[in-house]
C-alpha cells in the first residue's frame, strides 16, 4: 500500500471542474512533483491534502489512514504556500510557532523546536523580525520552518522547491528527496 495514496478525488468551483476523478499513489520517502499548466489544479488538489479545502469526491489516505474528516492541523501535513502566506502582524518566531501551538505542546519545548528549525533554514537571528523586514528568500524560508517545525509525514510545496536548495547540502538533499 502506497503512504499516500489519493483516490478518484474531484473538485469543482462554482461549476467549473478542476479535479476530475484524480487517483495518485506516493510511496513512503518518495518525492513527486506535479507538473502541469497554470490552472490545472496542482494548488487545489494540495491544498485539498493539507486540508486546506474540501473535496467533493475522493478519498485521500496516509500511511493507510483515511484524513478526510481531520482538520488540516491534525493531519500532520506541512505545506508552504506559493505566496508563503505569512501571518504578518507575527513575528518570524511566532509564525514558526504556531502550528505548535495549535497542538499545545508546552512553551519551553516551542522555544527549542522554533530554535532549531530557524538554525535548519539559517534565519538564526531574525525571530523577532516581521514579514515586510524580510527578503522574499527569507520569506520562503520562515514558511518552510513553519511546515518543517511540526515533523511533517509529508511536506507539500507549492513552487517551492527552490526553499530545500538554500537549506540542503548535497547529503542533506538526497535524504530530502
Ligand atoms: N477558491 C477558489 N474559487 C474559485 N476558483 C478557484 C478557487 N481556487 C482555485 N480556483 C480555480 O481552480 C483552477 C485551478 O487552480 P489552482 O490554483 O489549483 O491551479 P494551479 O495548477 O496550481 O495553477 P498555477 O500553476 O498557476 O499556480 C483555476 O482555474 C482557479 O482559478
Amino acid at each position: 500500500m502506497a503512504y499516500l495514496e489519493i483516490k478518484n478525488l474531484s473538485k469543482s468551483f462554482h461549476g467549473n471542474q478542476v479535479l476530475d476523478h484524480i487517483d495518485i499513489e506516493v510511496e513512503k520517502g518518495a518525492f513527486l512533483s506535479l507538473l502541469g499548466p497554470s490552472g490545472c489544479g496542482k494548488t487545489t488538489t494540495m491544498r485539498i491534502v493539507a486540508g486546506f479545502e474540501r473535496q467533493d469526491e475522493g478519498t485521500i489516505s496516509i500511511d493507510g489512514k483515511v484524513i478526510d474528516r481531520l482538520p488540516a492541523y491534525k493531519r500532520n501535513v506541512g505545506m508552504v504556500f506559493q505566496s508563503y502566506a505569512l501571518f504578518p502582524h507575527m513575528t518570524v518566531a511566532q509564525n514558526v510557532a504556531y502550528g505548535l501551538e495549535q497542538r499545545k505542546m508546552s512553551r519551553s519545548d516551542i522555544r527549542k523546536e522554533v530554535a532549531k528549525a530557524l538554525e535548519m533554514v539559517r534565519l538564526t537571528g531574525y525571530e523577532n523580525r516581521k514579514q515586510k523586514q524580510l527578503s522574499g528568500g527569507q520569506q520562503q524560508r520562515v514558511a518552510l520552518a513553519r511546515a518543517l517545525v511540526i515533523k511533517p509525514s509529508l511536506l507539500l510545496l507549492d513552487e517551492s522547491l527552490s526553499a530545500l536548495d538554500k537549506i540542503c547540502e548535497p547529503p542533506c538533499r538526497s535524504s530530502c528527496e
